[in-house]
Parts: structure tokens; sequence; C-alpha cells
């Protein structure tokens, strides 16, 4: 009965954990039809306030956040940690789990229908609300995320790999399309924000300047790069086709942690990227190994292929003078 009732294909889902997957992919699957509606429907884009974080909040990013703790309610749900709230809130006091959230992400691009969409992690309850989000990354039982472009889509792990659903418009539910999807190899595509390259450290701009020289520089080859401003639609073109993601600390005020925040953002993506085969970093150490010091507490992020993500952690450990050289004289990535 319960295949029957639920949003998901709930075959790949550990039956303890299906009552809050199907509430997350039933508030999804109504999402994506909001968004798909948009301006023909309520109004989705505009201000309606500010977040804990400074955050502008849009009227979509009120709407899904209610929809999601509406939904997760009575299922099994003790806390619910969210970007748009304030502070842990409880739900229900016998429930086994804690869920973070960020409710709708890549809000700048609700308004240009470009894709956005859903992260959320899974733990264990503690008693103490806090204590049940500020642990180490490792300890998430499960995470995903859900892509509303033009599939939507939803990326899964309980840690035994990364599972793939496609949000069929015919029988509205998400079908799995792949049980074992694992990063490909072989991309040159890199994605940040190079706006803000004066404002990053040195390590970091002797990275990205010897991906510019391309040809020419230490590399020895050209790469490619992308910024969609969604950190879930970056995550999705990586999970499809590889490449490396950075949002790295910048010496702007406000960003001398990065932009991204742990809980909801950096340790579920961390999570699905390692379970795909690739790595996750904060420009040194892994985010797994990592735990937030408050519920919004930022991270500088750095996700993808491997050897890519390995190779950001070099740059940091060069020699002073090797990192200031320009990418000419820059001796030890010459491949
Ligand atoms: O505008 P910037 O500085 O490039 O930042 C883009 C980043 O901010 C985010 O939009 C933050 O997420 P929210 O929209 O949930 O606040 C990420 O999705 C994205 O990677
Ligand atoms: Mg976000
Ligand atoms: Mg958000």
């Amino acid at each position: 009965m319960l295949e029957i009732a639920s949003s998901i294909d709930t075959t790949q889902v550990p039956e303890d954990l299906r009552a809050p997957l199907d509430a997350l992919a039933r508030v999804a699957r109504n999402l994506s039809f909001t968004i798909r509606r948009g301006a023909l429907g309520q109004s989705l884009g505009h201000e309606v306030g500010e977040n804990t974080d400074g955050d502008a909040q849009k009227a979509l990013d009120v709407l899904a956040d209610e929809a999601f703790a509406t939904a997760l309610t009575g299922t099994g749900v003790r806390w619910y940690a969210s970007e748009e709230r304030d502070h842990v809130e409880a739900m229900d006091p016998d429930g086994r789990y804690v869920v973070a959230i960020d409710p709708l992400d890549g809000s700048s691009n609700i308004d240009v229908n470009v894709s956005i969409g859903t992260i959320f992690s899974i733990y264990e309850a503690k008693d103490d609300a806090n204590a049940s989000v500020l642990r180490p990354a490792s300890e998430q039982i499960a995470a995903g995320y859900v892509i509303y472009g033009p599939q939507s889509q939803m990326m899964l792990t309980f840690g035994k790999g990364v599972q793939q659903y496609v949000l069929d418009p015919e029988s509205d539910r998400f079908r799995l399309l792949d049980a074992a999807k694992t990063i490909p190899e072989g991309s040159s595509e890199f994605a940040i924000n190079a706006s803000n390259y004066r404002h990053w450290s040195k390590p970091i701009r002797a990275y990205i300047d010897d991906c510019l020289a391309g040809i020419e520089g230490p590399r020895g080859k050209n790469f490619n790069m992308r910024w969609v401003a969604s950190l879930v639609a970056e995550t999705h073109r990586i999970l499809s086709r590889g490449g490396i993601f950075l949002y790295p600390t910048d010496n702007r005020k406000g960003y001398e942690r990065g932009r991204l925040r742990m809980v909801y953002e950096c340790a579920p993506i961390a999570f699905l990227i390692e379970q795909a085969g690739g790595a996750a970093t904060d420009g040194c150490d892994a985010i797994m190994a990592q735990k937030a010091s408050e519920l919004h507490a930022r991270t500088p992020f750095v996700f993808g292929n491997s050897e890519k993500v390995e190779r950001v952690t070099a740059y940091h450990d060069l020699p002073d003078h090797e990192v200031s050289a320009l990418f000419g004289q820059r001796g030890l990535f010459r491949l």
C-alpha cells in the first residue's frame, strides 16, 4: 500500500526512513509544480524579509520552509533545523530523527527561471536540539537534494552509494533511474564566482590562475568555467559529468568562512559527493570530519573529482615563493 501512495519509489529507501523521505519527496513534487507555474501562480521571487544569516528571504524560501515543516510533522522527526529559522525547532518529542534543510537553494535564480533546489540532511536525534546538528558530518544517516530544473530530480544517499531519481510527470512520483550514481572522471570544468578574485587567498588565486593559463600554463591543458549560483545545480552538473566547485574563504567582511553553510548545505553535499566517489574539503581538510559551531555557521567549500580537490589542498601546502610566483615560474604543478 505504501508503495502506491508514496511520492517516491521507496524500494531502495531503508524502511525506518520511508515516512520522512516520502514527506520530503511529496513537498518537492508540489514545489516542482509551483515553480513550473511560476508567475501564472503565486508570486515567488519577491523579498518578504531577512533570515538570521542576513540573506534576503524570498516568498518561495518561506513557502518551501513552511511546507517541509508541515509535511515532516508526524513522520518521526524530533528536531527541524532550517536555513529559514533562527533556531533548531522541536517537532515530535518521540521522533527518532533530526532533519536539517535548505528548503530553497539558489534563491537569486527564482526570478530568472534558472535551476534551484532543496538540500537536506538526516541524523539520529539527540535529546538536545543543538547537539543533534552540531556534530561531525560523518554522523549523517541520510542526505539528498532535489533539483528543480528542466527535469526535477532527486539524489539520495544512505551511506551506501548515491541513488538518482527523476520526477515522472506522468505518475507524479520520483522514480529510481540509477541506484549507484558515480562522478565521471575526465572533466576539465571548474566552478567559482570569479568576481571575487581580488578577495581570495593566494593559494586559491594561484590554482585559478593556472587553470586560466590553459595550455600555455603549468597544467598544460585548457579548462572551461561554469557558475550557476545555485549550489544544487553546480552539484548536479558535477555528479553528471565531473569537475570541481570552489566557494573559498575570502577577505570581504562576513566571508571569512566563505558563504555556504555547514549544517544544511555543505555537510549533505559532501556526504553525497563522497558516496559518489568524489571528495569534499574546506580547501584543506575533509568536510565529513568537521562539525559546525552553530546552526548557521559557514565553511569554505571545495568539492568534485577527488584528484582535483586534492590538487587544491596541495596549492595550500606550497611554499609561499611558489604560490606567489607567476604561473610561468610555478614549477611544482607542471604536468
Ligand atoms: O551569489 P554568490 O556569492 O555567487 O553565491 C552563490 C551561492 O549562494 C547560494 O545561492 C546560497 O544558497 P541560498 O540561496 O540557499 O541562500 C548557493 O546556492 C550558491 O552556490
Ligand atoms: Mg543554499
Ligand atoms: Mg536557501
